[in-house]
């Protein structure tokens, strides 16, 4: 078998800045593409893959700095992990409880995911281990988790307000949790059952609003056993036995639906255009955009719907149509959280006057995005309020006057919905960095070239 290995593909330090002015196209985006693999897959396939016994095979594995820096952690943790020169990749795991102490401190990178996922593994193995991120990481909160993982009777270390870096001292033998969580999170609800992997009998966590299921799904995938009831409230409770024999599967991971919705709201925006995005995962908790954009009246219709390696896909047809203003409700946010940058770019260019509710979890993503989308509006010309956790966002009707110079704060969807906003304004947009698009989305702009974006990165 000729299987050549290119061995460990590693994330780079800190990326140099990369500035660039976008200027309004006068063409359409037009073509068929497929973008860039699930980020919350890709982190669980190999944090899940480094704890099971066997091989596991990767396919689509999104070869984004966020992920990598997953991939580095397991590791530095003792698993094998390689990639194949055709992008897949293979991760030898350690087998449950097997983690070994990391010779050097974890640095996450700006990644919040890898940072409180792997929170939950090192609380529960018997190991020391510090942890740290860019400075934008270094800003998020981490008490989130480390006060659920606490009774674990694992001991945390951080700065202030909980800040990374944070030094933890796992428990090899932690009881399970039970636990409520505060807020809609995904990553903490993870971090509380991946503790419950290496803790004896069940780990119970309730969600009051239902977040993404990547980590139930896929823990189940490699055998373990995960029930999951509904709330008479239209919340979940998430029941894991602890301990399970966990067999490595093989693992195919769709598009990412986060990052195929900037060239589905680009499309809906630049006139005439027509565009394809093939294999898009369309898991019903990640999917609040599309139902948003279709009653914004957007020509959006889902083709070849299908069910591959346990997610459903599909593609996605996306047509120009003129977009009303719409109404978000707050239970609806889990499952677009990722999406309210772009979308506030596409209710900027609708008719009317559109409101995003209760969005105060954007207050702590890779930048402050409430305030952060808000500046990228209003330095464009688009009037916006706050008003408690609500979005307000004066739509322009086709007439975002642009001109603005858009601070991205080392945020990488920031910098993605400036560049679309860029394709549609009256004037040239200045984003003052790109280079953070590349920790969820390698070859961004070469994507949106081969559409016909025109963009000069
Ligand atoms: O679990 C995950 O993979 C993610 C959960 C979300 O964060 P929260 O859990 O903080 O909402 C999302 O913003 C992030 O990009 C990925
Ligand atoms: C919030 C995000 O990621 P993370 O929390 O993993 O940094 C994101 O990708 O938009």
């Amino acid at each position: 078998m000729n299987m050549s290995m290119t061995q460990p593909v590693s994330a780079p330090s800190h990326p140099a800045v990369r500035s660039l002015q976008v200027s309004r196209i006068s063409t359409p985006l037009t073509g068929t593409v497929a973008v860039p693999g699930d980020k919350s897959i890709s982190h669980r396939s190999l944090m899940f893959s480094a704890l099971a016994e066997g091989e596991t095979r990767i396919v689509g594995l999104l070869e984004g700095e966020d992920v990598l820096r997953t991939a580095d952690a397991m590791r530095a943790l003792g698993a094998r992990i390689t990639r194949e020169d055709d992008g897949r990749w293979h991760v030898h795991g350690c087998g449950l409880g097997a983690l070994k102490e990391p010779a050097d401190v974890l640095d996450m990178g700006n990644s919040g995911t890898a940072a409180r996922l792997l929170s939950g593994l090192l609380a529960s193995h018997g190991m020391t281990s510090v942890m740290t991120g860019d400075a934008s990481l270094r800003r998020r909160p981490m008490k989130r988790v480390t006060d659920p993982l606490a009774a674990t009777g694992a001991v945390f270390l951080a700065r202030e307000g909980g800040r990374l870096p944070l030094a933890i001292q796992g428990n090899a033998n932690p009881p399970p949790l039970n636990y409520r969580l505060p807020m809609a999170s995904a990553q903490v609800k993870s971090a509380v059952l991946l503790a419950g992997l290496n803790a004896e009998g069940e780990t119970r966590v309730e969600e009051p609003v239902p977040t993404r299921d990547h980590t139930e799904n896929m823990l189940r995938h490699f055998g373990a056993k995960v029930s999951v009831e509904e709330t008479p409230e239209g919340g979940r409770v998430i029941r894991l036995q602890g301990k399970p024999r966990l067999i490595a599967r093989d693992i195919t991971v769709p598009g990412d639906p986060s990052s195929a919705a900037f060239v589905l709201v680009a499309a809906l925006l630049v006139a005439g255009s027509d565009v394809v995005i093939t294999n898009v995962g369309l898991n019903p908790l990640r999917t609040g955009l599309f139902t948003t954009l279709r009653e914004m009246g957007a020509r959006l219709d889902i083709t070849n719907e299908r069910t591959e390696g346990g997610e459903p896909v599909g593609d996605l047809h996306v047509k120009a149509s003129s977009l009303l203003a719409v109404d978000v409700p707050a239970d609806r946010a889990a499952s677009m959280i990722d999406e309210y940058p772009v979308l506030a770019v596409a209710a900027a260019y609708a008719r009317g006057i559109s409101r995003f509710r209760g969005v105060e979890e954007l207050r702590v993503k890779e930048s402050d995005r409430l305030a952060s989308t808000v500046a990228l509006l209003e330095k464009n010309g688009v009037r916006t309020k706050v008003d408690g956790n609500d979005l307000i966002i004066y739509g322009t009707q086709g007439a975002i006057p642009g001109g603005g110079v858009v601070e991205t704060h080392m945020d990488h969807r920031l910098a993605m919905s400036a560049s679309v906003l860029g394709l549609v304004a009256e004037n040239p947009v200045e984003i003052d960095d790109t280079a953070f698009i590349d920790t969820s989305f390698p070859g961004y702009f070469p994507l949106f070239n081969s559409l016909g974006a025109g963009f000069t990165a």
